[in-house]
């Protein structure tokens, strides 16, 4: 029998990867619902067989008190910021000035929360948001909630993935339609809705949120064997993660100034927010040559749209 319960955490875990990080589901919502039933009826009967990367355990039983403050193994830093084309150029400049010509890596720069997960030989073992940098707190059971981060890859790969944790924008919008019908006080935006359901003590509250991630780096790409951040992108996408497929090389500042110009005028008709892009020189060895400031990497910098006026 526990073939069989083996067979069911994995077929469901990939109907949830299916879903949650493919959005190509394979099977109707009532079908999966059907099998996790069945599962977690199999499970009570065979308690032993109940592992911690079953799909049955993403809403962790316990409520707590308060969250433990985890220090990061490396910082996890801030970006520095353009607001122009000009500060763009100038940094263009100063990269090829200590490092010669390099291709860009683009990325939309999600408006959500920092969040860094930890794997163990291929299993999901903590997650913990920014904090201050140094030090973050641990909401592990929280984010074990989000259906699109993995409970195991699919290599038993040790290393610590970081990424952003949102709300999209239709799920904001449901929950605060939900929050006035009671009464209740509105979230202002979707970063703030997803900060304050990572930040519920009870899991089960945090379960309820919808939430999704998108993970964008790596503190150590020797496990991934990437040589650019394009690679690790791709390799994370081949491990099971969920990465924005809207990123793109460039191969000098025109395209990405091009790239920044077309999300300016088309990131309404995402369903999700975003506050600009992230624009990070692409091969590893080079970024390692230009190292980090006390604040920042000197090898990526975060173009930032300008504020929306508010229309009141
Ligand atoms: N503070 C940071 O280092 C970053 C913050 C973000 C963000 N909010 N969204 C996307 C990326 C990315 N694609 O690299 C980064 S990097």
């Amino acid at each position: 029998m526990e073939e069989k319960i083996k067979e069911l955490q994995d077929r469901l875990n990939r109907y949830n990867y299916e879903y949650h990080v493919l959005d190509t589901p394979s099977v109707p919502d009532s079908e999966y619902d059907r099998l996790l039933h069945e599962l977690i009826a199999l499970e009570e009967q065979y308690p032993a067989s109940k592992t911690d990367t079953s799909p049955t355990v993403r809403v962790g039983g316990e409520v707590m008190s308060r969250f433990e403050k985890v220090a990061h193994d490396t910082p996890m830093l801030s970006l520095s910021n353009a607001f122009n084309a000009e500060e763009l150029r100038a940094f263009d400049k100063r990269v090829r000035d200590m490092v010669g010509e390099v291709d860009y890596m683009c990325e939309l720069k999600i408006d959500g929360l920092a969040v860094s997960l930890k794997y163990e030989a291929g299993r999901f073992v903590q997650g913990t948001t920014r904090g201050d940098g140094t030090v973050g707190e641990n909401i592990t059971s929280n984010l074990r909630t989000i259906k699109a981060i993995p409970l195991e890859i699919k290599n038993p790969l040790s290393f610590e993935v970081r990424g952003e944790a949102y709300m999209p924008k239709a799920s904001f919008e449901k929950l605060n339609a939900e929050k006035e019908g009671k009464g209740e006080g509105l979230f202002q935006n979707p970063r703030n809705a997803a900060a304050g359901s990572l930040r519920q003590l009870d899991p089960k509250l945090a379960a309820r949120r919808n939430l999704s991630v998108f993970l964008y780096s790596v503190n150590d790409l020797t496990e991934l064997e990437a040589v650019s951040q394009s690679e690790a992108m791709d390799r994370l996408d081949q491990e099971g993660f969920k990465t924005n497929h809207e990123r793109r090389l460039a191969d000098d500042i025109e395209a990405v100034l091009e790239y920044i110009e077309y999300w300016t005028n088309h990131r309404n008709g995402l369903d999700y927010d975003i506050d600009g892009i992230v624009v990070k020189v692409n091969e590893i060895s080079k970024q390692e040559q230009m190292g980090f400031t006390a604040k920042s990497p000197r090898w990526a910098i975060a173009y930032k749209f300008p504020a929306e006026e508010v229309v009141t």
